[in-house]
């Protein structure tokens, strides 16, 4: 086995929050005798974005701070500080690299255009002796073990799909160990309120289809219901379409898009509970999903920032408007359709949309109203719970025909609301202010 540095290693939490499955935080515990850890609550993910909505809302504002405070405790467990800061990487990693004399920063690889642009500065404020050790980790099938180079991606989901499920398979999860204390470490950095993020304190919604809290221990929780007391996943495939309650689908994104989970830890529990209970098409629909969760993923890296672009990954020069009084009806659900309001209501009020509702108010919002697609992705962005740079953008993209739907179908979201919301139950819930 190698020896362990003596010097202290600096792990970089992004959206890699969790201590179990990570194999980030096990490479770091395998080099360094002792280990300290930060995340940068960095102000310009607060900031507005280009089309005019906060980047982060309140929702996943306050999801985030319940899970760096449980990513806080856990880390203690294993004996590594977390420092927190309300800054920029750039700044707040200079800082702890300079009084612990740092000289090697793990972190989990990203590829998307801000986080590569973060990075990019924070490497060019410290001086380049310092090594950067970065792993993907945000995979159920590592890139390592597809047999495609990111260049061969199938540009149509099921050959991908067909290709991961015949020649790769998925890794063993890591458990990590305890590092060594460090005696006589002063940490006096904190997880931020709400306000100090900006926000004012909201209560959560009653109808909320989303009210569970964030971090790790509870992703872990909300697996063990869905999946072993309850046993819903028995179900998923014929429930899956659901629009109202909490057990429709699994509500795993929010703490997979924020890594308190792995997509590895709820594959290795699917087949837990095979092997237990019952093996069948619900079970394996699970994990269908989460390769769809996979595929974006890797169109965005072989793609790079086509996938922000208007005319998406096929470059297509179709016409977009950016009326902005329409947009404004789509956001505060006051268009002609009463099933697409509810929707755009219930992501107002929870931060949450079930996918049944995301495809209609996208559909909705790129090929009726043929509104620029981006400006919907970017409000998704703001106010989603679960956002996620390659499902939302992927998504998009698919939804408005510049992406992977090889058929660029258009939801009749008329026809969607009678067959999904035949009894109007969903949109009674969101509607009845503004109906009745
Ligand atoms: C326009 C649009 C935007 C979207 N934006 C996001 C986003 O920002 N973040 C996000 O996580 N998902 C996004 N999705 C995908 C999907 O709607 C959500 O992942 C899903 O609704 C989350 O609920 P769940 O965890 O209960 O899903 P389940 O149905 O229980 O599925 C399990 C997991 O599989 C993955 N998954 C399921 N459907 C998809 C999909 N279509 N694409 C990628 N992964 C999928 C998710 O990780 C999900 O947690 C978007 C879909 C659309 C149509």
């Amino acid at each position: 086995m190698q020896k362990k540095q003596d010097n202290i290693g600096l792990i970089w939490f992004r959206n890699d929050l969790r201590v179990q499955d990570n194999y980030t935080l096990n490479q770091a515990i395998s080099n360094h005798k002792h280990l300290i850890a930060c995340y940068c609550f960095d102000p310009k993910q607060y900031s507005i974005s280009k089309f005019g909505f906060k980047k982060t809302e309140r929702y996943r504002a306050q999801f985030l701070i319940e899970t760096i405070n449980q990513l806080k405790t856990n880390l203690k467990q294993l004996n590594i500080e977390l420092f927190i800061t309300i800054d920029t990487p750039e700044n707040a990693i200079k800082n702890l690299v300079d009084i612990f004399s740092i000289s090697s920063i793990y972190l989990q690889k990203e590829w998307t255009h801000e986080e590569v642009q973060t990075l990019a500065r924070t490497k060019s404020s410290l001086p380049n002796t310092i090594i950067f050790h970065e792993y993907y980790d945000q995979f159920l099938f590592h890139p390592d073990d597809i047999q495609m180079s990111f260049d061969e991606i199938p540009e149509v989901f099921t050959r991908f799909r067909k290709n991961v499920e015949l020649n790769s398979t998925v890794r063993p999860v890591t458990i990590n160990s305890p590092s060594e204390q460090i005696s006589e470490i002063t940490n006096d950095t904190y997880v931020p309120t709400l306000q100090e993020l900006g926000f004012e304190v909201f209560g959560k919604h009653p109808n909320s289809a989303f009210p569970f809290e964030g971090g790790e221990t509870n992703a872990i929780q909300r697996l063990d219901d869905y999946f072993f007391k309850s046993k819903k996943i028995a179900s998923y495939k014929k429930t899956r379409n659901g629009l109202v309650g909490v057990d429709f689908s699994s509500k795993f994104s929010p703490w997979l898009a924020n890594g308190s989970i792995s997509a590895r830890t709820i594959y290795w529990q699917i087949k837990t509970f095979e092997d237990k209970h019952i093996k069948n098409e619900s079970t394996y629909w699970l994990i269908f999903e989460l390769i769809w969760r996979d595929y974006f993923k890797y169109i965005a890296l072989k793609h790079q920032n086509d996938i922000f672009k208007l005319g998406g990954i096929l470059h297509k020069d179709y016409d977009w408007y950016q009326n902005e009084n329409q947009i404004k009806k789509w956001i505060n659900g006051t268009t002609p359709s009463h099933f697409v309001n509810a929707n755009m209501i219930e992501l107002a009020k929870t931060g949450w949309m079930s996918n049944r509702g995301r495809q209609n108010v996208a559909s909705y919002f790129a090929k009726d109203m043929h509104l620029d697609w981006r400006i919907g992705a970017a409000y998704f962005e703001s106010m989603l719970i679960d956002y996620d740079v390659h499902s939302n953008y992927g998504n998009w993209m698919y939804v408005a025909g510049v992406g992977n739907d090889p058929r660029d179908r258009k939801f009749n979201v008329k026809l969607q609301a009678e067959r999904y919301d035949a009894n109007g139950r969903f949109q009674n819930l969101w509607l009845q202010n503004t109906l009745f």
